[in-house]
């Protein structure tokens, strides 16, 4: 079988526009097939409050009601994902952008208002590979936004990490998926505050421990949480660290084991 990687980055790497521009012309060099996620949360937020609207977050999660929701969609699906396909072209890496809507691909339903409402946000439901495969076998790199939809007309904000996991899961017959997390930090950190406590190996006992003891906290919950169930369903490989992970092995990074 093929590899696929299916490569997510988050806040950290798309608000710096030198950061992100330096990162897309590595990843235009990557051979094979690969997707990218990418999320945006953090400049939904300053758009967000710039606009006086309000801002909840519970445990990584966005609260989106029917104003943030027309936030997310201009934010996600617009202003990142096109100008992150653009930079695509430019560095000779044919790219096409998505939503779930987009080609059906990824399908969603609203979560449980039970015990949390989260509003508009979506737990994926079926992501259709049929498309996405007929361009990755073209040497298109589909790029995926924050968005899903539920096929009754209705957008949904869906967290990028669990976009991420969903699409790797749904490859996994048909490719060895690797699935990696990109951001600022070079993994997950024992201590937030101090760089060089990565954690290089959690399992899902070290993971519980983690939780328990604070370290995993916030936007590290799904992401992290994303990582289990990624494993549990047949992906071969899933890291977490800075983007050089993708170029070297050298550096440090978190590699996560059932
Ligand atoms: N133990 C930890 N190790 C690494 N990062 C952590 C840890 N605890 C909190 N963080 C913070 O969590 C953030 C990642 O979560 P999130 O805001 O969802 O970012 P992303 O956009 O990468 O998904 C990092 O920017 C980091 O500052
Ligand atoms: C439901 C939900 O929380 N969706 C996320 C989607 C964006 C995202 O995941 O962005 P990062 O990866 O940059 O954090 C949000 O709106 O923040």
């Amino acid at each position: 079988m093929k590899t696929l990687k299916i490569i997510k980055i988050g806040g950290n790497i798309i608000d710096t526009e030198a950061v992100l521009s330096s990162f897309l012309k590595d990843f235009a060099t990557i051979e094979g097939p690969k997707i990218l996620v990418h999320g945006g949360g953090k400049l939904a937020t300053s758009l967000a409050q710039q606009l006086n609207v309000d801002v909840t977050m519970i445990e990584g999660r966005r609260i989106t009601n029917a104003e943030t929701l027309d936030i997310i969609t201009m934010v996600y699906a617009g202003k990142i994902n096109k100008n992150i396909v653009a930079k695509l072209q430019a560095h000779g890496c044919n790219a096409v952008g998505f939503t779930g809507a987009d080609g059906n691909t990824i399908r969603s339903e609203i979560r449980p208002v039970i015990p949390i409402d989260y509003g508009f946000a979506g737990d994926v439901v079926k992501v259709e590979t049929a498309l996405l495969e007929l361009l990755l076998n073209n040497k298109n790199t589909p790029v995926f936004s924050a968005i899903t939809h539920d096929g009754k007309g209705q957008l949904l904000n869906t967290n990028a990490d669990t976009i991420a996991s969903e699409v790797a899961i749904a490859f996994a017959s048909t490719y060895v998926t690797e699935l990696y997390y990109c951001f600022e930090k070079q993994g997950v950190l024992r201590d937030v505050t101090d760089a060089d406590s990565v954690i290089e190996t959690i399992t899902s006992m070290t993971y519980q421990e983690l939780k328990n003891s604070g370290v995993i906290v916030a936007g590290m919950l799904p992401k992290l949480d994303n990582c289990f169930y990624a494993l549990q369903n047949k992906v071969a490989k899933v890291c977490i660290g800075t983007p050089e992970m993708l170029f070297t092995t050298e550096t440090k990074h978190t590699t996560l084991q059932k």
